[in-house]
């Protein structure tokens, strides 16, 4: 199965803020990735609204519904009550929860699922019976794997932060593989599908989905936007889809 791509929204939402105007258009900017092949969108609604609202994540579901049925929407995030009651409002197909602090800038670890795999196993089971896909952000971590799977999850979502961050370090990028691969085997085996997320690019995708065809879907958002700016936004999606099937564009 290739690796589908759902595009993160919340680069567009960022700057749209800057200004009291109603540009870039979240929706507008949704509605090319998702003509352009995307699988899907994802928002990361954090609680102080920085960048994505909750007006925005149901003005994109009324998007899919209306333009794009079998397309999905991804909302991660913690699993305070505001963000399950939003993905319940917005009936997202997937629930990505994610171990932020309010403060954090960005997400970078993924969830201690030895401290807190009970009381995930509960809100597991609530988005379950709402018939959600859940997906748990998880180190890439082989050892985690087992009681990842103890919650109940249908997926895991590894974190790829440290393996954007090796990118001018061939032994760090090498080590980081392994340990995503290790780690996707393992999920696998314990029937857990895989999703892949943070600070991948064109090139480190493509090198990616090489190394761990398990892959079902890669969200992405930061660096999509910033090629954006340089290919336009329908150009760079077919960039990043043919990235999920193993080829990377030279970055010219
Ligand atoms: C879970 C994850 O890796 C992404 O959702 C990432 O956290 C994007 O969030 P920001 O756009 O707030 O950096
Ligand atoms: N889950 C990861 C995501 O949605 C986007 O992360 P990034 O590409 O903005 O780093």
């Amino acid at each position: 199965m290739p690796t589908l791509l759902s595009v993160n929204l919340n680069v567009a939402a960022l700057l749209r803020n800057r200004r009291d105007h109603p540009w870039p258009s979240v929706v507008g900017l949704g509605r090319i990735a998702l003509a352009a092949g995307a699988a899907g969108l994802t928002v990361h609604p954090r609680p102080d609204e920085r960048h994505t609202r909750a007006s925005d994540v149901q003005d994109l579901r009324a998007l899919i519904d209306s333009e794009f049925p079998d397309r999905e929407l991804n909302v991660e995030g913690y699993p305070d009550a505001r963000f399950l009651d939003l993905a319940a409002t917005v009936r997202a197909e997937q629930v990505t929860l994610v171990p932020d602090d309010p403060a954090q800038a960005t997400s970078d670890h993924g969830w201690d699922f030895a401290k807190d795999g009970v009381w995930l196993a509960d809100i597991v089971g609530g988005l379950k019976a709402r018939r959600q896909r859940v997906s748990l952000f998880a180190d890439p971590d082989a050892r985690q794997m087992e009681a990842a799977a103890a919650t109940g999850t249908h997926r895991v979502e590894l974190y790829t932060g440290p393996y954007g961050a090796a990118h001018s370090d061939p032994a760090a990028c090498e080590r980081a593989l392994t340990d995503l691969a290790q780690a996707a085997t393992e999920a696998t085996l314990l029937g857990l599908a895989v999703n892949a997320g943070h600070d991948l690019t064109v090139p480190n995708l493509a090198v990616l989905v090489a190394h761990v065809p398990q892959i079902a879907e890669v969200s992405i958002g930061h660096a999509l936007f910033c090629d954006a700016l340089t290919y336009g936004m329908d150009a760079t999606v077919r960039r990043y889809l043919a990235a999920c099937n193993g080829t990377a564009p030279d970055q010219t």
